[in-house]
Formats: C-alpha cells, sequence, structure tokens
C-alpha cells in the first residue's frame, strides 16, 4: 500500500470510531494536514449527523466549510468530544512531534479542550524515539533570534523556517539533530523559554487513541 493508501485507511477507521458517538449537538474537533483532509473528506456526507466543527487552522476551516461543515470558534463551544488529527510522529506513550505544517499552537489548543484525542497515522510517522522529525516551536517573532540561542543550548540545531507564518502571525523554528529522551520534560523546558508560544511536542497532552495505518491494516492502541 502507498503512503496516501495508508493515510486514507486511517481516516476510514476515525470515521467508525466516532459515528456512533455523532449526536445533533456534537462540535468535534479536527486537525491540520494531508491525513485530517482525508478525514474532512469523509465528514462531508456525515454532516447532517452532527452540529458542525472547531478547526485547528483556517485551511481545515476552509476545507470543512466547503463541504458544508458549521465551523465554530473555540470560545463558542468550550470543550469537543473528540479531536482527529495526524501527526509527524508518534512513540509508544502517544506522545507525538505535530506541527510539520505550523499548526502546532491551535492543534494544541483545541487538543487540550478534547475529552477524546484520535491520532490518525500511516505506519512511516510510529517512531521508538521522537527526533527524527525537527522538533517544530513557534515564536513571538521579535524573539526568534534568542530563542535560537537558548535551543542551541538544549542541544537542538534550530533552522528558521524561512516564509512561513503562521495563522498567529508567528513564526517557525526547526529544531534539527534533536533526539529527545523524555518528551513530557522538553515540552515544558522548551515552552518555558521567553517568546516561545508553544512548541510541537504533545506529550502532557498525548493521544488517547491512536489509528496507525500499516500495510496488513489499521492496529488500534488505546490508553485511556
Ligand atoms: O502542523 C501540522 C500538523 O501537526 C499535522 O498534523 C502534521 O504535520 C501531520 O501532517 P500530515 O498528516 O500531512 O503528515
Amino acid at each position: 500500500m502507498t503512503q496516501d493508501e495508508l493515510k486514507a485507511a486511517v481516516a476510514d477507521a476515525a470515521i467508525n470510531e466516532i459515528t456512533p458517538h455523532l449526536e445533533k449537538d456534537t462540535v468535534l474537533g479536527i486537525g491540520t494536514g494531508s491525513t485530517a483532509n482525508l478525514f474532512i473528506d469523509r465528514l462531508g456526507p456525515l454532516r447532517d449527523q452532527f452540529k458542525g466543527a472547531v478547526a485547528s487552522s483556517e485551511a481545515s476551516a476552509e476545507r470543512l466549510q466547503k463541504l458544508g461543515i458549521e465551523v465554530f470558534e473555540l470560545n463558542q463551544v468550550g470543550n469537543v468530544p473528540f479531536y482527529i488529527d495526524g501527526a509527524d510522529e508518534v512513540n509508544a506513550h502517544l506522545h507525538m512531534i505535530k506541527g510539520g505544517g505550523a499548526a502546532l499552537t491551535r492543534e494544541k489548543i483545541v487538543a487540550a479542550c478534547a475529552k477524546h484525542f484520535i491520532c490518525i497515522a500511516d505506519g512511516s510517522k510510529y517512531v521508538a524515539q521522537l527526533g527524527h522529525f525537527p522538533l517544530p516551536v513557534e515564536v513571538i517573532p521579535m524573539a526568534r533570534s534568542y530563542v535560537a540561542r537558548e535551543l542551541v543550548k538544549l542541544g537542538a540545531e534550530p533552522v528558521y523556517r524561512q516564509g512561513v507564518v503562521t495563522d498567529n502571525g508567528n513564526h517557525i523554528i526547526d529544531c534539527f539533530n534533536f533526539m529527545i529522551d523524555d518528551p513530557v520534560a522538553m515540552e515544558a523546558r522548551i515552552n518555558s523559554i521567553v517568546g516561545v508560544v508553544t512548541n510541537g511536542l504533545f506529550a502532557a497532552r498525548g493521544a488517547d487513541v491512536l489509528l496507525l495505518g500499516k500495510a496488513d491494516g489499521v492496529e488500534r492502541t488505546a490508553l485511556r
């Protein structure tokens, strides 16, 4: 199976996971990226079975609206029962690296408001140790050089993601060659640097369910 076919398989599996729980007042939290897009596309035909969605990016909001799904502001909604999103890396504890598409901050906010975080990923995203994928850090623009120097002190090789401005008007630094031994501690440590908005480690609040696309089928892991 190709990577795209594996992504489609986990998008299907996520639809099967949430469909029994959809009610007229359900508002879903929706992630960002190519895997989340496949999930959004499958939500379109179900739009009459739930109320709407909160999106973690302008791109996902636009895609949802094009399918006739109402998009709400998170502040209007409060909590969401499910947050469904992809990942750049995920480990056995369902800690993740996210933000390859620069949507990490809004993703982390919506995930924080979700009762269940369902991670959908093709098998290439599964790793024993996080850090092969460069860890994204969203920074306030004027703090970019300062934050980069602080990231060097932590052992990272920070690279400014040229030309990228997040939905929040900020910049992204990617941390290369930065293998992470303790994702929970490192997430908190990087977030304590002044000027950091957040970083792409989703460890303090990892996923609750992982749907991992493999050649022999979708493997489901549930921690909670
Ligand atoms: O900012 C982007 C998000 O964190 C995505 O969920 C992540 O990059 C995975 O994207 P994809 O499904 O395209 O691999």
